[in-house]
């Protein structure tokens, strides 16, 4: 919970403003009951018309007063809050930008949104309650109990009695509900995870006929999520009508003692008015107070959950400043130095022994069957996670030696799955260098073949792309991420079966003006489609996470199985093509 001392540092005098105005409210309630037993015992039983205006015209200044501050703390409370959720939504979003990418592997993206959104809510409307009822409930508690002893001592035994009794429920309540409610935030993020999985993938989903599948799945996680509110809610609900009989209970014995006081002349009926008003100013603080448990059970589970993502450690791995020694005399050259990476500890390697070079400006082609690494290794190259052991060289240095900036502003990425924003589509390709003239972007989607489709949108480069490139085919999309990555002019550039979507006509154009126009660049290709990659310089077969073999196509042919199968079963005559 200490991330959240820099909150209250910031907010504290205005929340404490909040809380004075708050006391002096809940002050002007707890004098009204005395005043009107006055007005009654002194005013109306006696027929004493200046007492009755006296104290009248006294208890409506003092409830103006308390109407003031209620409307002074109301306002304080609400900008307190609101600011102290905007600052901790932005402090986390950040947070989660900051993490390492297994950190947000391992909390789930569907998990820290919730905890972006529903959690921070939670917490904001916590501290709300804080400012509006959770001080006022003690304080009109003790002071409605202090009140009520005041008028009458030995009636007051009936509440002291009776107020261990609900402590103690109060208690056994939070116990209770704790975990009922840190499972109902479980369910939550389980949701939100059905929710998103649906989203991403809506199109293929209604292909394959998998509404009701998917609504199946929905709904048994909703099921649960309905289950374990109404689990949490039941034990609230049963505490609730428990600590009202307890208190009910008191108010009988009250009316009972301070009737039979009455009639022996010891109490007057004033008094006992304003001694059921304090115990039923005591009813309320008190259910508010239960209320505020709940509240605070509540909360208390999203504080942990906003605390595991803010107590997480950060990528911590960047050399914060740039290395001067970090020339460029090898540009683009890439060096794979034995490296083995596992994405968990103790599980077998993903990547086993990876060793190849590439020099500056060469292509080099990477291809393997499914699942085996292919991905894993350009997420290397970008630092995304580090390797178990060996080392990876760029530029003739090791890629530890760079700051992320640097590293990132260096080697640009066009991933299998294109990102698109909803925006133009001339900020859709700036968005890789903001500085970038319109010339830079006219020529970068020439080379990614997208300048000619572009220019027969309605309108134009300044076309709006739906969220995700909804209105964009997938080669379209494809097209426009490349250009974004090459408008960066990046040392090195990795295309992650970034033309998958593309007919290998415009495949084969955006390979030959990619080699004509940046001739410098040196560029990893990794594809499925021999086509893609049969012309690179080097072509490495990965398979099973290991390396099978190394060379250019037609040496490749002879010395890979896997390679020659590949080339029989897609090179267009059906055969083997040789050079
Ligand atoms: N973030 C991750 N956490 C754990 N395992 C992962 C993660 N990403 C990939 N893997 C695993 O690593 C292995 C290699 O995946 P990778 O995506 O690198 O394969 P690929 O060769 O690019 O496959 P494809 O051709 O299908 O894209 C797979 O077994 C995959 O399950």
């Amino acid at each position: 919970m200490n991330y959240l001392t820099v909150y209250w540092k910031r907010y504290r005098i205005r929340f404490l403003l909040a809380i004075f105005f708050l006391s002096l409210e809940a002050l002007s309630d707890l004098l009204q009951p005395a005043l009107m037993a006055r007005i009654v015992d002194q005013g109306i039983a006696q027929m004493n018309m200046p007492q009755i205006e006296r104290y009248g015209l006294l208890m409506l200044l003092i409830t103006a007063i308390g109407a003031v501050c209620a409307s002074m703390r109301n306002i304080l409370s609400g900008i307190v809050s609101q600011r102290f959720a905007q600052d901790l939504r932005q402090d986390l979003y950040i947070k989660i930008q900051s993490l390492p990418q297994s950190g947000v592997d391992q909390l789930g993206s569907a998990s820290l949104i919730t905890r972006l959104t529903n959690d921070v809510t939670r917490v904001q409307t916590f501290a709300n309650g804080l400012m509006r009822i959770m001080v006022k409930a003690p304080l009109v508690g003790i002071g409605s109990l202090f009140m009520a002893i005041h008028l009458n001592a030995r009636l007051s035994l009936v509440l002291l009695g009776i107020a261990p009794m609900i402590a103690s429920l109060i208690v056994l309540n939070m116990k209770i509900s704790y975990p009922f409610f840190r499972n109902v935030q479980l369910a939550l993020d389980r949701v939100n995870r059905s929710m998103q999985d649906y989203l991403s993938g809506i199109r293929v989903i209604k292909v394959f006929n998998r509404s009701d599948y998917e609504q199946e799945r929905f709904q048994i996680n909703n099921k649960k999520l309905g289950h374990l509110s109404s689990s949490a809610s039941k034990v609230g609900s049963i505490f609730s009508p428990m600590i009202n009989l307890s208190v009910n209970i008191g108010i009988l014995a009250i009316l009972w003692f301070g009737g039979i006081g009455v009639n022996h002349g010891t109490m007057q009926v004033g008094s006992i008015i304003a001694f059921t008003n304090y115990m039923m100013q005591l009813l309320f603080a008190i259910m508010m107070v239960n209320n505020a448990f709940n509240m605070l059970v509540r909360a208390k589970a999203s504080v942990e959950r906003i605390g595991d993502v803010m107590n997480h450690e950060s990528d911590e791995r960047f050399p914060k400043k740039t290395n001067q020694k970090l020339g460029c005399e090898n540009r683009g050259a890439l060096h794979f130095r034995d490296v083995t990476f596992s994405f968990y500890k103790n599980q077998e390697p993903v990547l086993k022994d990876i060793h190849f070079q590439v020099k500056p400006g060469e292509t080099l082609g990477i291809i393997g069957p499914i699942a085996s690494g292919k991905s894993t290794l350009a997420q290397l190259i970008l630092r995304f996670y580090d390797p178990d052991r060996g080392e990876i060289l760029f530029n003739g240095h090791d890629i530890k030696n760079y700051t992320e900036e640097e590293l990132r502003k260096k080697i640009a990425i066009v991933p299998q799955r294109p990102l698109l924003f909803s925006g133009s589509v001339i900020e859709n390709i700036r968005w890789g260098d903001d500085q970038a003239s319109n010339e830079s972007v006219y020529q970068a989607a020439q080379i990614a073949d997208a300048d000619h489709f572009i220019r027969l949108l309605p309108h134009g480069y300044e076309s709006l792309i739906g969220q995700g490139g909804v209105n964009l085919s997938g080669g379209q999309k494809q097209r426009i991420s490349i250009a974004r990555a090459l408008i960066r002019k990046p040392d090195l550039l990795i295309l992650d079966d970034a033309t998958s979507a593309v007919d290998a006509h415009t495949d084969k154009m955006i390979r030959c003006r990619l080699r004509q126009s940046l001739k410098s660049m040196t560029c990893v290709m990794i594809s499925q489609k021999v086509s893609s990659i049969k012309d690179a310089d080097q072509i490495v077969v990965i398979n099973g996470g290991r390396i099978e073999a190394i060379g250019k196509h037609a040496d490749l042919l002879t010395r890979s199985s896997f390679y020659r199968e590949v080339c029989a079963t897609q090179l267009s005559d059906g055969g083997v093509q040789h050079g």
